[in-house]
């Protein structure tokens, strides 16, 4: 953040019955979504099958985020704790996404753990979907998100699930080899606006203990770095995943990994809708929950699953010019 003053320029949620943050010096009228302005920086907390964000609501992009402080708001035990963060801002105040201004009201500038930018999340599109509806931005049904990886459009359904279409599937020819202790994996290359190496294996255990990135090889393949999935077969068009992601270490789920996985298995499969002519439907299980991703004959792949919003508050204003952006 651009030190203290930026905080003062925040528009903060709204006083909810269950939000035990103390009103802020302006008085609980002026804490409300409608752009009224507090000294206190607003915060969600929310997850897509345990894939966690701390959501920082920031229409007018007053927000400077620089990765230590990103790092310092993911950090669970100095922090509020998260697999990244969800940076809500309108397209037309952000410089990445004001040429997309006109088709989606809201950008996505997601940020992984270590504050590094990504371009695409998936789970965080969910989440960032259901954080628009319980700020009163949005109703339950369609809607289109800007993200770095470009417009998503994305369906609230009533129940709770979420609906994002992912766009289409890259599937780069160079492939690349993932090693964990003394074995090593060929893992398919697909791009879901983020890279992804998949790696079917025996044993979801073969992928140890995944507290450093799995390296890979020829590092040329992936320049950038690489989101890593190992997956195995549950039963037919089911399958069980892990997931070291890119910036934010293992996981408990990862969206685009999901995609990545049942296009991959989809491949491996024979069941290439493009060929058959018929949508593939699979279903992912992750440490944190289950996604169902379907793939059309157009190449475009859905992908479903729950987004929860799980508390507000405040920051303390002392704590973020002191400590997480110092
Ligand atoms: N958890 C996300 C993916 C977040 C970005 C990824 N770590 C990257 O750097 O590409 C998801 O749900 O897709």
């Amino acid at each position: 953040m651009a030190g203290a003053p930026g905080v003062s320029r925040i528009v903060p949620h709204p006083a909810r019955p269950h939000c035990t943050a103390p009103p802020p010096p302006g008085g609980a009228a002026a804490s409300r979504y409608d752009g009224a302005v507090t000294s206190a920086l607003a915060f969600l907390k929310g997850h897509g099958t345990e894939n966690d964000f701390v959501i920082v609501p920031d229409p007018d992009n007053a927000v400077d985020l620089p990765p230590h402080a990103v790092a310092r708001l993911c950090d669970r035990r100095a922090g509020i704790g998260a697999d990244g963060v969800l940076h809500v801002v309108r397209s037309a105040a952000h410089p990445e996404a004001r040429h997309m201004a006109d088709e989606a009201e809201w950008f996505m500038d997601y940020r992984n753990s270590d504050g590094s930018v990504a371009e695409m999340c998936g789970n965080g599109v969910r989440v960032f979907a259901r954080y628009l509806q319980y700020a009163g931005h949005v109703e339950p049904g369609d809607l289109a998100v800007a993200t770095r990886g470009g417009v998503k459009q994305v369906h609230l359904d009533k129940a709770g699930e979420v609906t994002v279409s992912m766009g289409r599937a890259v599937l780069p020819e160079a492939q690349a080899t993932v090693t964990v202790g003394d074995r090593s994996w060929p893992a398919r290359n697909v791009n879901m606006g983020n890279p992804h190496a998949v790696a079917f294996v025996d044993s979801l255990d073969q992928a140890g203990d995944l507290l450093t990135a799995p390296p890979f090889s020829p590092a040329e393949v992936y320049p950038d770095g690489v989101n890593v999935e190992f997956v195995v077969d549950r039963g037919p068009r089911h399958v069980a995943m892990r997931v070291h992601e890119r910036g934010s270490g293992e996981t408990r789920s990862c969206g685009t990994g999901a995609c990545a996985v049942a296009v991959a298995a989809i491949r491996r499969d024979g069941a290439d809708p493009a060929v058959t002519g018929e949508p593939a439907t699979y279903t992912v299980d992750l440490p944190g929950g289950t996604l169902t991703i379907t793939e059309h004959p157009d190449g475009s792949v859905d992908m479903t699953g729950p987004a929860v919003i799980v508390a507000s508050g405040e920051f303390d204003p002392a704590w973020l010019t002191e400590t997480a952006f110092r």
